[in-house]
């Protein structure tokens, strides 16, 4: 199921087939996933990652001022500091650097040579096991979403619920949870309305759990394959909200005894180490399944994606690469190593 692929795999002459680029979204209703959509998703990545390309691109093209450069410790201290510029973490620039020391120390080399050292290990960095979306073997599936505060979930849901029903043709319940931000009920009734999904919502400031649960039911009721429900932002420390997670997960397993099948944590690419942290603590009395990478666009750090499969051990299952209906991709690792460092 490849939702978009690496530009290795591109026909340069193949036209835009990409349902993904349409307006609202609401091509490729009903089916498989559609192969045809790899291409526009590999650009739509490939522009979210811009910045960090860019700023990649600059860093490693002014350790080349002179034809070829001497590797040496002066040039691989200099390369460490460029490559954690991207946010990437100590481990992995220090993995980069000794392979580059291994294979060239005391030669001379290109900048394409180190780039695609640079590249080689980065995909090996990147590769990881379980990236698919699991569904369960009976309808519905259930997906829990959570995450810190602003991390992305609502937008996130209205991307993934638009993947799930628009190109992998499967129905789609959502559940309002966030009853406490009147915005993301009102933000997610939109989504469901241009996806064309049913939304399950509660009154205002009712109990989460109450929601989850209607809209687990709903999706049992009529028969829909999968409920996708969001939360309130919060953190690990914030003990009445964690128990309230708690609630909702066991309220959930009543109308579908295994629910939740997959339970989500949006992670802010464009947040430090420090949000990081705190969601880690989260991730684990969460249950976490799987992460979504949010706001990717936004950030001149996509290399913060090694060090988040390095503290978390749960997949990055999705990147989010932008504001609209379409910008979330299905992970791939040669492709996203492509992306940073292609053109670089
Ligand atoms: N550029 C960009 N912006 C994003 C992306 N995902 C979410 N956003 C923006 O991030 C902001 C917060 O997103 P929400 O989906 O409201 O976040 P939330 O986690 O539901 O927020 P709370 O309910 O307050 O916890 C919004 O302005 C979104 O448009 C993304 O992939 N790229």
């Amino acid at each position: 199921m490849a939702f978009w692929r690496s530009k290795k795999e591109e026909s340069p002459d193949k036209p835009t087939t990409d349902s993904a680029s349409t307006e609202d979204g609401s091509a490729a209703q009903g089916g498989e996933a559609t192969q045809g959509d790899g291409t526009g998703m590999f650009q739509r990545v490939r522009q979210g990652l811009q910045k960090t390309r860019e700023v990649l691109g600059t860093d490693i093209r002014d350790l080349f001022k002179e034809d070829g450069r001497l590797v040496d410790d002066a040039f691989l201290s200099e390369l460490f500091a460029k490559l954690v510029r991207t946010d990437m973490g100590g481990g992995p620039a220090g993995r980069i650097r000794d392979d580059i020391a291994t294979r060239f120390r005391a030669r001379k080399v290109q900048m394409e040579d180190v780039l695609e050292s640079i590249r080689n290990q980065t995909r090996e960095l990147l590769q990881q096991e379980h990236t698919e979306l699991q569904f369960a073997d009976k309808a519905p599936t259930v997906i829990l979403v959570v995450g810190v505060n602003g991390s992305g979930k609502t937008t996130s849901i209205g991307k993934l619920a638009n993947y799930i029903h628009n190109k992998l043709g499967r129905t789609v319940v959502l559940g309002a949870g966030d009853t406490f931000r009147a915005a993301a009920v009102e933000q997610l009734t939109v989504w469901a309305g241009r996806i064309g999904c049913e939304i399950v919502t509660g009154k205002p400031e009712a109990d989460p759990a109450s929601v989850a649960y209607q809209t687990v039911e709903k999706a049992v009721a009529t028969g829909a394959e999968v409920a996708i429900i969001d939360t309130a932002g919060r953190l690990q420390t914030q003990t009445h909200l964690m128990s309230q997670l708690e609630k909702i997960r066991r309220v959930i397993g009543k109308p579908v005894e295994d629910a939740p099948h997959e339970v989500l944590l949006v992670l802010d690419a464009t947040s430090g180490q420090n949000a990081i942290s705190q969601a880690k603590g989260f991730s684990e009395v969460a249950g976490c399944t799987g992460i979504i990478l949010a706001k990717l666009d936004g950030s001149a750090k996509g290399g913060v994606i090694l060090p988040i499969l390095e503290q978390f051990k749960l997949p990055v299952k999705f990147v989010g690469v932008g504001e609209g209906i379409e910008d979330l991709a299905l992970f791939d690792s040669d492709a996203f190593s492509d992306a940073l460092f292609t053109d670089a």
